[in-house]
């Protein structure tokens, strides 16, 4: 069975005073196998997140279908990092931990720390992390619960290029030792074949599935940047619409920093 399987026949959001009724979803289906990772990417605004939180089951205004073993449990990362900035970095992990072990917990904090390189972070304010400290907070937290569905909502935008490397090798890592369940959202082509097993391209709004496709790299080409960049242009080359898509007209040659814009 599907970790995770969905069809969304129509998703609008209703009229707002002069703002008409939009029309953000049509037909898109997808399913994630256990242990899969599905990224779907997409121009910006063409309603990716809509779609991730009609997955998290936090949308539920929507014409279609949605299955999820109702007991895994699920994390989701969302595009800030969304931390109480009141509450220490161990308390924000402790808030999503309330059903376990009170004894088992401060380890399984001390660990999950140490795994996204936050260690001795625990009494540390919210409020004074770095926005790249915040980001690994976030990914801590998720990781904590130990997610059967991790979702992650472009997890690495606002961050400089090198910080949101550093950040895509961590979470590979993690996903890799923890052999993860994954549905993701980006914009970027090479953040997506870098650390999903499959990639769904959506259309500009209405969003329309417009392709899905394997991504032919092993664990040691995922972190070699030069093997992404020609996947990455592979993929462009053999599909006209993709990069139609993707590229803004006036790039003669791809490259990341060229891809649209985060929204
Ligand atoms: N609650 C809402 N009410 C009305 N319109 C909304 C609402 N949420 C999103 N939208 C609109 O739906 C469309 C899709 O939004 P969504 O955030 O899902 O896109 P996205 O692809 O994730 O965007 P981005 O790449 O900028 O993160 C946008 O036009 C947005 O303005």
């Amino acid at each position: 069975m599907a970790a995770l399987s969905l069809e969304v026949r129509a998703k609008s959001f209703p009229a707002v005073g002069t703002a008409p009724e939009k029309r953000v979803l049509e037909n898109v289906r997808l399913s994630v196998e256990p242990g899969e990772r599905l990224a779907i990417i997409g121009p910006s605004g063409c309603g990716k997140t809509t779609l991730l939180n009609i997955a998290a089951g936090l949308d539920r205004d929507f014409e279609g279908r949605l299955v999820r073993d109702r007991s895994a449990r699920l994390a989701y990362v969302f595009q800030e990092p969304r931390l109480l900035p009141w509450r220490t970095v161990a308390d924000n992990l402790r808030f999503v931990l309330f059903d376990d072990d009170p004894t088992e917990v401060d380890a399984r904090i001390t660990a999950v720390l140490a795994e996204v390189g936050l260690e001795g972070t625990q009494a540390v304010f919210a409020s004074r992390l770095s926005l790249g400290m915040a980001r690994r907070a976030a990914l801590a937290r998720a990781f904590v619960v130990r997610p059967d569905l991790l979702l992650l909502d472009e997890p690495f935008v606002s961050l400089d290029e090198p910080t949101a490397q550093h950040l895509r090798l961590l979470l590979l890592e993690l996903l890799e030792r923890h052999r993860t369940t994954v549905l993701f959202v980006t914009h970027a082509l090479h953040e997506a074949i870098m650390l999903a097993d499959r990639l769904l391209f959506l259309t500009a709004s209405p969003a329309r599935v417009l392709a899905v496709r394997e991504v032919p790299l092993g664990a040691a080409e995922r972190r070699d940047p030069l093997a992404v960049e020609a996947c990455r242009n592979r993929l462009l080359a053999e599909e006209a619409e993709l990069a139609r898509l993707l590229l803004p007209a006036s790039a003669a040659a791809p490259s990341p920093l060229a891809e649209v814009a985060p929204g």
